[in-house]
């Protein structure tokens, strides 16, 4: 097993000029000291140390192999894992990540696809020690209101509450997809995002708009004992920018409000969690469901990872300082991982119960389903029955007594034949 960082890694990536930056004559303003070391500098005069630089030139494969994959093995040990993509908008966090992955393997592809190869690579070579139970879920914050993106219903009805209990936050009734392969995994990820609020601004052509958070949930299980239940959690942020920088105006301005809104209560959070003197005082984890929802991963019990995104452009060196020093108090923040056995927690108590009921349910449904044809038919022989035998006190009225001897003989035949082939229907009915 490989040591478990105590405090919350931070990876900067600097992104390379954009086309637009270098038409408007833009000069690079970020600069790593030495390629290998975690250290950048700005503008010459300000340094910062994280625990990983990555500089224009590396490759997304770089990124995932220094600073993501071990921390995937983690996930598999049992450890709550969290990376978390923060920057100002057109930064480079969805690239990073790989939210926007859209189905094509090459060597662009993100965080994400990457990962889920890594995982269910990992699981395939343990299948003979554990089974893996896999499920994702994928949820969007935006405006304040989360959204399941993995539920079929349509935007208003995708929106899901939030609320609290022992075992921390939870989101009820949030869709879990169970998954068994890294392509079937993709195609939620594909069908989640397109489902996500994007729209174009001044600094970014596809800005996303809102939050997200892609959760993976591992359940290792050994003779059909839970043996450890953990849970990695995906996040792209929103960008934070300046409006009267992007220029926003309606729809744009309320969604950057709204952005940096949340964006403001983590940035508190994380300083009231990096600085030592606050360190068992009051964190305002409820000021936004951005914090709420990630409380765990801030100074919980995950092993979290930050990849800041900056772009080297003089034009935003303000908000490049601004996310370094952002990202350098994430730095101090103190974790305390931890493998999750599998002990039940209230919410697997709660999710094992829900489990259960449904299968009862099912099985109810699968009774109920063959007596109710039977009791059809049996209703509807009984029906013939009294209207034959009303028929019959009618008859009986006009008829002389032999003939109608006969006649009630006949129908009584003529419903036998009816009981009978009626047997034969719910017989075939219920083999089909
Ligand atoms: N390291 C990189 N190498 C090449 N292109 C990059 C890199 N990082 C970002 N880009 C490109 O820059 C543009 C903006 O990136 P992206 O959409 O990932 O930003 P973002 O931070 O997610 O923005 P927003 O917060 O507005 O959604 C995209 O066209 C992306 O392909």
């Amino acid at each position: 097993m490989t040591s478990i960082p105590e405090t919350v890694q931070v990876a900067v990536r600097i992104r390379p000029l954009s086309h637009s930056e270098h038409r408007l004559g833009c000069q690079s303003v970020t600069e790593q000291v030495d390629r290998g070391e975690p250290q950048i500098c700005v503008r010459s005069s300000e340094l910062f140390t994280f625990t990983h630089v990555f500089d224009a030139g590396s490759s997304q494969r770089e990124v995932y192999e220094t600073s993501v994959k071990s921390i995937v093995d983690k996930l598999l040990e049992g450890f709550n894992v969290t990376i978390l993509a923060y920057g100002q908008t057109g930064s480079g966090k969805t690239f990073t990540m790989g939210t926007s992955f859209e189905g094509k393997y090459d060597d662009g592809i993100g965080i994400i696809p990457r990962t889920l190869n890594d995982l269910f690579d990992q699981i395939g070579e343990q299948s003979s020690e554990f089974r893996c139970a896999v499920t994702c879920s994928f949820v969007e914050l935006y405006q304040e209101n989360v959204y399941d993106l993995l539920s079929y219903r349509n935007r208003f009805e995708k929106m899901v509450g939030i609320r609290e209990d022992a075992s921390g936050v939870i989101i009820p009734g949030l869709t879990e997809v169970p998954v068994n392969s890294a392509d079937e995994t993709l195609r939620w990820l594909i069908q989640g995002a397109s489902a996500r609020a994007v729209a174009s601004t001044s600094m970014n052509k596809e800005s996303n708009r809102s939050h997200t958070i892609f959760t993976l949930t591992v359940r290792k299980i050994r003779n059909n004992q839970l043996v450890t239940i953990s849970k990695m959690h995906l996040v792209d942020l929103a960008g934070s920018e300046r409006s009267k920088k992007t220029r926003a105006v309606g729809d744009r301005l309320r969604e950057s409000i709204h952005i940096n809104k949340g964006l403001l209560a983590l940035g508190n959070v994380i300083a009231a969690l990096g600085s030592i003197k606050n360190t068992k005082g009051y964190i305002s984890y409820r000021d936004s469901k951005l914090t709420r929802l990630l409380q765990n991963s801030l100074g919980g019990n995950s092993i979290t990872l930050m990849i800041a995104c900056v772009s080297p452009a003089d034009y935003n060196l303000e908000e490049t300082l601004s996310t370094l020093r952002y990202a350098d108090r994430a730095l101090k923040i103190r974790n305390k991982p931890m493998i999750n056995n599998g002990e039940l927690t209230a919410r697997d108590e709660i999710e094992r119960l829900k489990a259960e009921n449904h299968e009862l349910r099912t099985t109810l449904e699968q009774f109920q389903t063959a007596p109710v044809i039977v009791s059809k038919n049996e209703r509807s022989v009984q029906k013939l029955q009294e209207q034959s035998e009303n028929t019959l006190d009618l008859i009986f009225r006009f008829l002389p007594i032999e003939s109608a001897g006969d006649f009630k003989q006949k129908t009584n035949e003529a419903l036998h034949r009816y009981r009978k082939e009626s047997a034969l229907w719910n017989a075939s009915d219920n083999k089909n």
